[in-house]
């Protein structure tokens, strides 16, 4: 569906003023490969400035890279545009594709018109996302004055009415609530699932990657650092587990042979430790008489951090 072969954009910054000023270049996207199937679904990370943005606009045809392959669908974006175009969706969350004042159906007529989506096809697709996006309280309500939750919903249908094959979407859940969050996801992986459409997330939100993408790609200045599925990226640079231990009493001496101490307030102890969590704990049962014990798994953002902050991945560590 994508194929990225050494892609590379960099920009022209002017320092000083634009008369008088120096300018330097500044490789946005140094020397990025990968390719995407049909029908995954592939979270892109990286911090701020990384250079997601710079790849998906070369990727919608928006920008020219300097140099580098990029077929979507077997089209070239830029060179292709409009038949490019006919055949993505996208979602900003920072913004609306939504006419401002506009009734939100008019808003979706208007798309049609646009997409040129056969009448019985819009339709179709109107009565699906109506239901499974719950538009009808709001369909004819003007943009502007949509909560973020309801405008979110409504953008996910404007992306999807002339039923790309490729969709993409920045910071789709940013702002919102749990539940507007996780409505919002069922409802990507549900037209990923019966609709086979390819989708490509930015986000910062890694609850949307845990909950979306079985791969993940995370790219920092410029430079992919990561292309792999989430759970190895977890099991090989993830910091160790945790077993949260409440002994009956403090005890004399918290050391479990085997285990690393991370920590002891009074009867509670905390230890890392990798691999199967039943050998630990039987060691720490047979320390001391215990109360409690959990099992606390590494977190995903402290994973992700620690790649971004220790340039873990970079040097030719993958
Ligand atoms: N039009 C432009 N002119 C000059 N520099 C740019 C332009 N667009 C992006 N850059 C620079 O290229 C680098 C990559 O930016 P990009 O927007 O791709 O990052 P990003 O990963 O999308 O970040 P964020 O998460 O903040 O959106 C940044 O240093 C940015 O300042």
């Amino acid at each position: 569906m994508i194929t990225v072969h050494n892609l590379k954009k960099t920009f022209r910054v002017h320092q000083g003023g634009l008369l008088r000023g120096s300018s330097v270049v500044m490789e946005a996207v140094k020397d990025v490969s990968f390719s995407v199937e049909r029908g995954e679904i592939v979270g892109y990370l990286g911090p701020n400035g990384a250079g997601k943005s710079t790849t998906i606009k070369v990727l919608t045809g928006l920008l020219v890279p300097d140099s580098g392959r990029v077929e979507v669908g077997g089209l070239v974006p830029w060179k292709d545009r409009r038949a490019h175009v006919a055949r993505l969706g996208a979602v900003f969350g920072q913004r609306t594709t939504l006419w401002w004042d506009l009734p939100v159906h008019e808003s979706l007529e208007l798309l049609r018109h646009i997409y040129r989506v056969p009448e019985p096809r819009f339709r179709q697709n109107l009565r699906d996302f109506t239901e499974l996006l719950e538009l009808g309280p709001f369909l004819n309500t003007p943009a502007r004055a949509l909560s973020l939750g309801q405008r979110m919903r409504a953008d996910l249908a404007a992306a999807l009415l002339h039923d790309p094959e490729l969709l993409f979407l920045d910071e789709p859940t940013v702002g919102l609530d749990v539940v507007a969050k996780e409505r919002i996801r069922e409802f990507i992986r549900h037209i990923n699932a019966t609709r086979e459409v390819t989708v490509l997330l930015t986000t910062h939100d890694l609850g949307d990657v845990e909950r979306l993408a079985r791969r993940v790609m995370i790219i920092d200045h410029g430079s992919l650092l990561y292309d792999g599925a989430l759970a190895s990226l977890q099991a090989r640079y993830g910091s160790a587990r945790e077993l949260v231990v409440d002994f009956e009493f403090t005890p004399i001496d918290p050391q479990v042979p085997g285990l690393t101490l991370l920590g002891a307030e009074g009867p509670r102890v905390r230890y890392g430790f990798t691999g199967a969590a039943a050998a630990p704990i039987a060691r720490v049962t047979a320390h001391a008489p215990v109360r409690d014990i959990t099992v606390k798994e590494p977190e995903i953002e402290a994973t992700i951090r620690r790649i971004y902050e220790g340039g873990l991945l970079r040097d030719g560590i993958i």
